[in-house]
């Protein structure tokens, strides 16, 4: 398991490509237990957690040995541009690094701060997020969301917050992936204003521009924005917005702007040619907070809960039956996602006339407006544990309640008031 794309000694990527490795799914149906009316102590909350975790973990387990792709890698020749034609290079301060896989030895940093890891370089929006979420925190960059993830579970860091879904792009699936196969709780949402700039060299003006380099979703969120501005550019994919900002910088790229905020742009010797350039002027990001342990669910302020399940291929029928124990007990639904069922991604169903159907098979990620501490949650979920092969909770935790103003500054580390 070896990832090295960073320098540890020039903060410069390097870009062999990473081999992070995943678990696979078994498939293995599991049960979970409602207790009608859960205790209200901490003891309680985490037994009952533990429950439902070694239940998931015996369908799901986490293991470092099957593969996956990894997040994007990159080489210095991108689109035919070669990369090393360095013009003007503008120094960038020393910052933090991000951590990379062989980084991962379990010693734990001691500090009085809590460390936050978050994917992306100084000047991502997951940097602000982590900021949001916990004002005074020691944030930890890494390279990629497995990364932030194992963090937390080694001990490196005591939180990751990571984005789930923005407002313009959708979700972003890899993170929902990976909620499965690790055992972290959510234990907070923050929703971030996410306002873009296009950053180019010093003296560079649009004209010159051949490329755009950002992460997808930050392209994806400006994509009628840059053909509104007249840019006949090619887009190019990055890890993260600053990254693609650091990279312009450090490699003197003069036809080649990217897209992150202005907080980027400070901090790699930027200019800003254009702000405001998301589509949408309320385009927000939701991140969630993740701990090695759950937080306690109240019912004293609004809370959210979080839950993963998969269905033994009745068709329709179960997802029906499942909304409907949330809608009779009049709890909102704020997100349902469905990602391929790893294990079993294709359910064969033989018809002697028509020949083999294929099916898709999925899990089903649902958000819901209540607190796991509230009877009518409990129920609800003891009801679709019935209906389900699997159920996992994957967090009970407050809502972000900040009042919402989509012209505040992404890059502000303004307390939402739900850290945990
Ligand atoms: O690249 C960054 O700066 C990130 O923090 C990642 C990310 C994302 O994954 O969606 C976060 C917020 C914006 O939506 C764009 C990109």
């Amino acid at each position: 398991m070896e990832a090295t794309i960073q320098s540890r000694f020039t903060n410069q990527k390097l870009y062999k490509v990473p081999t992070v490795r995943c678990s696979a799914t078994t498939g293995k149906a599991a049960s979970v237990f409602f207790p009608n009316g859960l205790g209200s102590n901490r003891a309680d909350w985490q037994s009952m957690c533990a429950i439902i975790n070694s239940n998931s973990a015996g369908l799901i387990p986490y293991n470092s040995s099957s593969s996956s792709s990894g997040d994007n890698a990159k080489a210095p020749m991108i689109n035919g541009h070669d990369t090393s034609a360095t013009l003007d290079i503008v120094p960038v301060p020393k910052l933090p690094r991000p951590l990379s896989i062989s980084d991962l030895s379990p010693a734990p940093m001691h500090g009085s701060e809590l460390r936050v890891a978050y994917q992306g370089v100084p000047g991502a929006y997951s940097e602000a997020a982590a900021g949001k979420a916990y004002p005074k925190c020691d944030a930890i960059p890494c390279d990629q969301f497995e990364v932030a993830f194992q963090a937390v579970e080694l001990w490196i860091a005591d939180r990751a917050v990571l984005p789930v879904e923005n407002s313009l792009g959708g979700s972003i699936h890899r993170n929902y992936d990976l909620l499965l196969r690790h055992r972290l709780h959510i234990v907070g949402e923050v929703q971030l204003p996410v306002h873009h700039c296009l950053l180019a060299l010093p003296g560079v003006r649009k004209e010159c521009l051949t490329r755009v380099m950002s992460h997808p979703q930050a392209l994806a969120q400006c994509e009628h924005t840059l053909t509104s501005l007249g840019l006949n550019v090619a887009r190019e994919a990055f890890d993260d917005t600053a990254g693609a900002a650091e990279y312009v910088a450090t490699n003197g790229l003069r036809d080649t702007a990217a897209i992150a905020s202005s907080r980027a742009a400070e901090l790699y010797g930027l200019e800003v040619l254009a702000d405001g350039i998301q589509d949408d002027s309320g385009n927000v990001t939701r991140f969630v907070m993740l701990a090695r342990e759950p937080v306690v669910p109240r019912t004293d302020r609004p809370f959210k809960t979080s839950i993963v399940f998969a269905h033994n291929g009745e068709g329709t029928s179960v997802l029906f039956k499942v909304l409907a124990a949330f809608a009779f007990r009049d709890i909102s639904l704020t997100k349902i996602e469905s990602r391929p069922h790893r294990s079993q991604p294709i359910r064969l169903v033989d018809d002697a006339d028509a020949g083999t159907a294929k099916h898709f098979e999925y899990m089903f990620y649902i958000d819901f407006q209540a607190s796991l501490a509230e009877p009518r949650a409990q129920n609800a979920l003891a009801e679709v544990q019935e209906y389900t092969s699997f159920l996992r909770v994957l967090g009970s935790y407050p809502m972000d309640m900040t009042p919402w103003s989509s012209s505040s500054s992404s890059t502000s580390a303004s307390s939402s008031g739900s850290s945990s």
